[in-house]
């Protein structure tokens, strides 16, 4: 009986440590790192089963795997403007870029034969690394930019070729601030290399669900504004500075 009374108290720690909103926080963002590790373990065999390689028809299996994990983290998703999406062809997807918690409103939005560029440390996060070459990603070198830039010429080639849409984020590293860092001009150029529209896509701040230095990550939503796309006809590199400016203009706006 007295074992029991010494035990008990123990007891209650789990308890507390669940209902610890720190611990959530630690919690939630392990679980997410972990969970998708394990998507990512599953969707390899299946890419390959399928495409027999890197081929952009992965990315389906990878949308179709990572839309239920915001139920996971006590998130929604709240989509508006999907119309804009409705085009034929190809066209770059620009958006902000806040953490990695974007790939689940990208996932929810992304259209067929969309991938993404990306910073190349990224190929080596394990499964995951792995999942995004297998998907097609675009891999970039942010401290090489004239191979950056390269690499993007080439892209907009393959965007014709192809039949192909890239995601990109012009601000080329996360903010959590809330607003928009200056726009880099690679998307721009490749949109107007390509001669293809860009769609602005907004993700709504996180700020209201997860704080970061507060140690939270509560359940909140995910506000993803699609906008009306921007045509790039007829421009040449002389336009893509004021393209950029315009893009930018719209992104804070709204
Ligand atoms: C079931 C599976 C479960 C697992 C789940 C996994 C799911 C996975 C799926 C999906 C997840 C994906 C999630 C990915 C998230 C990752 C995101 C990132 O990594 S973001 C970082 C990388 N992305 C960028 O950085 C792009 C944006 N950056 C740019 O576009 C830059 O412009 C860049 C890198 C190309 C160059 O950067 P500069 O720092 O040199 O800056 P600048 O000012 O833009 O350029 C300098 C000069 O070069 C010209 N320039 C730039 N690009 C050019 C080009 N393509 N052609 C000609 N000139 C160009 C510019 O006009 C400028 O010249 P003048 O000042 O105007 O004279
Ligand atoms: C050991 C690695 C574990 C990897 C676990 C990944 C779990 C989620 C997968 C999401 C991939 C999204 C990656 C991402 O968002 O990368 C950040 C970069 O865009 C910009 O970063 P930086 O601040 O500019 O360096």
């Amino acid at each position: 009986m007295d074992a029991l009374w010494m035990v008990s108290p123990l007891l209650l720690v789990p308890l507390l440590l669940w209902t610890s909103s720190t611990f959530t926080f630690y919690f939630k963002k392990f679980f997410y790192v972990a969970w998708m590790m394990f998507l990512a373990l599953l969707a390899i065999p299946m890419s390959v089963v399928k495409s027999g390689g890197r081929d952009i028809e992965n990315m389906r299996i990878i949308r179709f795997l990572v839309r239920h994990v915001k139920y996971l983290l006590g998130l929604q998703i709240e989509v508006s403007g999907q119309e804009h999406l409705q085009l034929q062809g190809p066209y770059v997807i620009i958006s902000n870029h806040q953490s990695s918690l974007d790939v689940l409103g990208m996932m929810e939005i992304l259209p067929d034969r969309c991938t993404t560029i990306a910073k190349k440390e990224l190929i080596y996060a394990g499964t995951v690394g792995l999942i995004c070459w297998l998907g097609g990603i675009v891999f970039i070198n942010r401290k090489k930019t004239s191979d950056a830039k390269n690499v993007m010429c080439d892209a907009a080639k393959t965007m014709l070729e192809d039949q192909i849409r890239l995601w990109v984020f012009p601000e080329g590293t996360r903010n959590q601030q809330g607003d928009l860092l200056p726009f880099k001009k690679g998307a721009f150029h490749l949109a107007v290399q390509a001669q293809v529209p860009i769609i602005p896509v907004v993700f709504s701040s996180y700020n209201s669900f997860y704080h970061r230095k507060e140690k939270q990550f509560n359940s909140g939503t995910i506000r993803l504004k699609i906008l009306p796309k921007i045509e790039t006809k007829g421009m040449s590199s002389d336009d893509v500075s004021s393209l950029a400016d315009k893009s930018y203009q719209v992104g804070t706006s709204s």
